[in-house]
């Protein structure tokens, strides 16, 4: 079974490309990590930094998660990301994304000893 740390690599981590605005990297990206199985998942960030450096956001301090949980941490820095979210016209299984890069800080959930991002919160 996939760990909670796993998937969030797999939908979330993307360090080696920087995918400069390729309008088609969201279609590649979430059929290949597996986010269109079952349904177009609405709405994905992928992160372009190494994963030691998205790792040590669960360094930060604790801050309120969308959920009212309090073991989210924001990053001291922006970050390169590229947000995905579905397209009006899209239909399951045909997804189809926007794709917009962007440099934001983000917000991770952690968890674990040693604690590790589980769940991608939000960018601001
Ligand atoms: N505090 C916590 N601590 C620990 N675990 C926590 C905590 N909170 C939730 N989980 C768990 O995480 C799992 C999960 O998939 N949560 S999810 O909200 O649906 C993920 C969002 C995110 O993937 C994506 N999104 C969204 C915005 C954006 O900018 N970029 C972007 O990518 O959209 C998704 C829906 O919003 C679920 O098992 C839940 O129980």
């Amino acid at each position: 079974k996939e760990s909670r740390a796993m998937k969030f690599q797999r939908q979330h981590m993307d360090p080696d490309s920087d995918p400069s605005n390729n309008s088609s990297y969201c279609n590649q990206m979430m059929r290949r990590r597996k986010m269109t199985e079952g349904r177009c998942k609405p709405v994905n960030t992928f992160v372009h930094e190494p994963l030691v450096d998205v790792q040590a956001i669960c360094l930060q301090g604790n801050i309120t998660c969308k959920n009212g949980q309090s073991n989210c941490h924001k990053s001291s820095s922006s970050m390169h990301i590229t947000e995905c979210r579905v397209t009006n016209g899209s239909r399951y299984p045909n997804c189809a994304y926007h794709t917009s890069q962007k440099e934001k800080q983000i917000i991770v959930a952690c968890e674990g000893n040693p604690s590790v991002p589980v769940h991608f919160d939000a960018s601001v």
